[in-house]
């Protein structure tokens, strides 16, 4: 035998207080939104039909009762039965059950929210030519419905609620007031509490064009609570969108979270909203009303389909467009907007090639010849070389642009990839990485006869450094004041830091870093010292060992130090020992 399932009202309404909707606030956007129906419905028929909602709160109604007076399509006593009594029926699906394009409902389940703040619901309501209705609904799963004595002149529909007794609060005038405003304000009709409109001039971007900015500037301080940068209008006709977005005027994290406000049909969906413009777009928040996009069924988020793809691509693509505009437009504001938000410009530049060369126009970067933008870079000097690493820039920026090698500084975050990224869409663009071991190449070699005469000098320089893993070098560069320089290539501060970690493990990891660490000699880190600097040129001079190897581990420190190297214990000793021992001669021997 076939049964009917039979529903536990206070176990349905438990599951949507507790795991649908966040608050029970969304009574009052339940109520508005089904007289924002049922006037639409009305509307279809008759167009010059009067568009109002009226709320009463306890205060104005003197019975402990909440009322929403609305002036729509009102339900005939067969429709009562039909869409009131049965959860999960809706008026507003079509015969195969897809919801109504003009509805804000569908799922049938709205209502049911007022038993969140209310023991009873009642539905006085009277539709065209018909007799007035009145549905009682308790929450515990009674009904009844009646015509008899009922009286309404009216066509529409007034909803009571009759409280909870813990839930008074929620139906007070004040917060009916706040929600019914948060809801209900850009609403194209009147909307009132206790008599007083909530809506109001409708989208605030959809005002006139005077004071316009101002407007705008004044809603997002209020909504948003800072002062933009700068307003974008946005539209996507497909999503029936239309909005603004604000420019943040400070810098924010790319991951914080962005939230945006979504209107749905001109009532509030969600103050936080997220995917709404694509992850890179982290600088701007916005406000939008759209008629085609879908809500979730908590109705607090947009539904990610398809649409809401498509939609997201449009404004991101506009945001662009502002972009390149500004740049076009005002060069000036572009920078300002730039010294805030480069990160998200960059991070976009990645993968875009229009914002590629905005960066590349627009944005300054550091380089041993000022700041400047890559295009006046390579305006100047044709090919970028550039170092990975800002601690490689520190290291041989000022040496390079004195061997005439200008250089940028590409080792902040995006940078690197930006640069490299640069031949992709500049087909002239010629790019160099360098890293330190690469300047030695620079740097002049020694007279071959000064070279030989110097050997001896450099075997015992070289035996000072050779348990750090050095070589020493003695070359001729700019500038002269510049004793010595620590130069390292990237493999060889890898092999320096193996050591490093090998000297704090056990055996076991001690023989798999080994096998890693089969360095060539020409990886070893080098202290290239420079025959051009005086004292240098006194120091190879020196025919005491013992002074040479005080000598060349103090200037191996001073090259650690000014390279902005990190000084590992072995170092740190290293230089205390030459400083201590190079004070000790300089003070002579106690008589
Ligand atoms: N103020 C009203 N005027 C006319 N009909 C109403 C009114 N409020 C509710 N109804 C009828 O009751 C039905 C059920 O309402 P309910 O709010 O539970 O669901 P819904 O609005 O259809 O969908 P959703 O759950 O997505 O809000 C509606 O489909 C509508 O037919």
């Amino acid at each position: 035998m076939d049964r009917t399932f039979q529903v536990d009202l206070r176990g349905v309404v438990d599951l949507l207080s507790h795991h649908l909707y966040a608050s029970p606030r969304v009574y009052i956007r339940e109520l508005l939104q089904n007289a924002v129906d049922a006037i639409t419905a009305r509307r279809a028929h008759d167009q010059g039909a009067r568009a109002a909602i009226r709320i009463e709160p306890p205060d104005v109604t003197g019975d402990g009762s909440l009322r929403v007076h609305d002036t729509g399509i009102g339900l005939t006593e067969e429709q009562v039965h039909q869409f009131l009594a049965t959860i999960g029926r809706s008026s507003k699906r079509d015969d195969f059950g897809f919801a109504r394009h003009d509805f804000l409902g569908q799922f049938g389940i709205g209502l049911l929210s007022c038993f969140l703040v209310a023991d009873e619901i009642r539905v006085l309501t009277r539709a065209e030519g018909a007799p007035a209705v009145l549905w009682r609904g308790f929450a515990d799963g009674r009904y009844s419905v009646t015509t008899e004595g009922q009286q309404r002149d009216d066509v529409g529909t007034t909803v009571t609620l009759v409280p909870r007794r813990d839930a008074g609060e929620w139906l007070r005038r004040d917060t009916v007031t706040e929600l019914a405003g948060l809801y209900g304000s850009l609403l194209p009709f009147r909307v009132e509490v206790a008599g007083r409109a909530v809506s109001g001039d409708g989208p605030p971007w959809q005002g006139g064009a005077e004071g316009r900015r101002e407007r705008l500037a004044e809603y997002c301080r209020e909504v948003f609570g800072f002062v933009p940068f700068d307003i974008i209008d946005l539209a996507v006709p497909e999503a029936g969108l239309t909005g603004v977005a604000f420019v943040l005027p400070t810098p924010t994290s790319p991951a914080a979270r962005a939230g945006h406000r979504v209107y749905l049909k001109r009532m509030l969906l969600a103050e936080g909203a997220e995917g709404v413009l694509p992850p890179w777009a982290f600088f701007a928040r916005c406000v939008i009303d759209t008629s085609e996009l879908r809500p979730t069924a908590s109705r607090e988020a947009l539904y990610e389909d398809s649409l809401l793809e498509s939609t997201r691509e449009a404004l991101g693509d506009q945001l662009r467009g502002w972009l390149v505009r500004l740049a076009g437009r005002s060069p000036q504001r572009l920078a300002e907007f730039l010294e805030v938000h480069h990160l998200g410009v960059k991070a976009l530049a990645l993968h875009d090639d229009e914002m590629l060369r905005l960066v590349e126009r627009w944005w300054p970067m550091e380089t041993n010849a000022g700041r400047m933008t890559l295009a006046e870079f390579r305006a100047q000097h044709g090919l970028v070389r550039y170092t990975a690493q800002v601690d490689e820039f520190r290291q041989i920026g000022a040496v390079a642009a004195a061997q005439g090698i200008p250089l940028v500084n590409a080792g902040y975050i995006y940078d690197t990839e930006i640069v490299e990224r640069l031949p992709q869409v500049e087909s002239g663009a010629i790019i160099e990485r360098i890293e330190p071991g690469d300047l030695s190449t620079a740097f002049e070699g020694l007279d071959p006869g000064v070279e030989l005469a110097k050997r001896p000098f450099l075997q015992m320089a070289q035996r000072a450094l050779d348990r750090l893993g050095c070589e020493v070098v003695l070359r001729v560069f700019d500038p002269a004041g510049l004793p010595a320089m620590y130069l390292t290539s990237r493999s060889a501060s890898f092999a320096a830091e193996l050591r490093a970690t090998r000297e704090r493990v056990d055996d076991v990891w001690a023989d798999v870093l080994d096998a890693l660490a089969r360095t060539d000699e020409q990886d070893r880190p080098q202290l290239v010292l420079n025959y051009r600097n005086p004292l240098v040129r006194r120091v190879t001079e020196i025919p005491d060992p013992q002074l040479v190897r005080l000598a060349v581990e103090g200037l191996y420190g001073q090259a650690l130090l000014l390279g902005h190297h990190p000084l590992r214990p072995a170092d740190a000793a290293l230089l205390n020992g030459s400083f201590l021992g190079l004070l000790n001669k300089a003070v002579g021997h106690e008589e």
